[in-house]
């Protein structure tokens, strides 16, 4: 299996080294616009082989997408992070050139790639490289969800002093600050979890949830790399060793749960055609009306891409 990753900074490299790193693919092509540092973190990634133990051959290129041809998954992660005191949304100008054209070069080279991607603002984006493929919805998906559950789960586990292993959870909406964690659907060891922590307790952990971007970058002055780049390759995983996982995952939903046109995270099952199907929950009033607000705030985000004149198909 080949798979590229396109952005060779943090989360990039980070990706390209997990999948490298558990054999996800055998052939992994790092790509960046700027001059050697693909190359440089590919050759790394591929020295430290002799000492971890694996095989997987990892190499980079600048801008040269010939490279890239005949991917079977390919990562996008090129674009700006934010900085402290930005929201996701200030890199939608610049970022959604980057991805635009990317998605062209990638599409060109590997017309029969799944495509993922990473960048933010991440819904919008999503939109962006999909409509810019002009693929099937269930081929061009984002990125979110398994950061956002997994920030939940960590801190859950700290908090129950459990393993975070044995926390199952589902969260929906978008990758901003409206997102939908659903405390009903997450359990520990099979059990819900509202009967092993205090109702207050729990409500804290959704909000440090749905803000725990934010708290990286005001710690770090960028934002987050580790979990975000490991989130991408299980997606990775997935899809090449056909394992059927369930994810949330940031996909055009067209008539669920009652959204059309609209990129927001659901849970789907994700396999070696992408997304092999949506998963539609009975959510309650409350949950429904969450997950209205954060396809409103996502809506008014595509709404500007729009208006930006960016979210054209590549033949437009
Ligand atoms: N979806 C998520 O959950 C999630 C999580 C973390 C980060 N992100 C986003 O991922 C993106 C990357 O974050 P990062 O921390 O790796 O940033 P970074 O600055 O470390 O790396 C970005 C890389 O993209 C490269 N790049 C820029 N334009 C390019 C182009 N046209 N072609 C190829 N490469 C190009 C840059 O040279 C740089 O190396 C940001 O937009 C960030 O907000 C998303
Ligand atoms: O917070 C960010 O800007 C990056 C990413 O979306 C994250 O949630 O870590």
């Amino acid at each position: 299996m080949k798979v590229t990753v396109v952005g060779a900074g943090n989360v990039g490299a980070t990706c390209a080294d997990v999948l490298a790193t558990r054999e996800i693919a055998n052939e992994i092509v790092l790509v960046d616009i700027k001059e050697g540092i693909a190359e440089g973190k590919a050759l790394d990634i591929w020295q430290k082989a002799p000492i971890i133990g694996y095989d997987s051959r990892t190499i980079g290129v600048t801008n040269d997408y010939s490279r890239t041809a005949d991917s079977d998954v390919v990562v996008i992660t090129s674009g700006l992070p934010r900085k402290p005191g930005m929201s996701r949304d200030d890199l939608i100008s610049v970022n959604a050139g980057i991805v635009k054209s990317v998605t062209e070069q990638v599409v060109k080279y590997s017309p029969n790639a799944i495509i993922i991607v990473v960048s933010n603002p991440l819904d919008v984006m999503t939109y962006q490289a999909h409509l810019t493929s002009g693929m099937d919805r269930m081929k061009v998906f984002g990125m979110a969800g398994i950061l956002d559950t997994a920030r939940y789960r960590a801190f859950l586990a700290e908090a129950l002093n459990v393993s975070p292993k044995d926390i199952q959870a589902v969260l929906m909406g978008g990758h901003g600050d409206t997102m939908v964690p659903l405390p009903r659907y997450t359990t520990v060891g099979g059990i819900p979890v509202t009967e092993l922590i205090e109702k207050d307790k729990l409500d804290a952990i959704v909000q440090r949830t749905a803000v725990g971007g934010g708290e990286l970058v005001k710690l770090m002055g960028t934002s987050a790399w580790y979990a975000p780049g490991a989130a991408a390759a299980q997606m990775v995983e997935a899809i090449v060793r056909d394992q059927r996982r369930v994810f949330p995952v940031c996909v055009e939903l067209k008539g669920e749960y009652g959204i059309d046109g609209v990129y927001l995270g659901a849970p789907v099952i994700l396999g070696k055609n992408g997304i092999e199907r949506i998963i539609e929950l009975q959510l309650n009033d409350e949950e429904k009306a969450l997950l209205e607000t954060s396809r409103g705030h996502v809506k008014e985000v595509m709404d500007a891409l729009d208006k930006m004149g960016q979210a054209q198909p590549a033949s437009a």
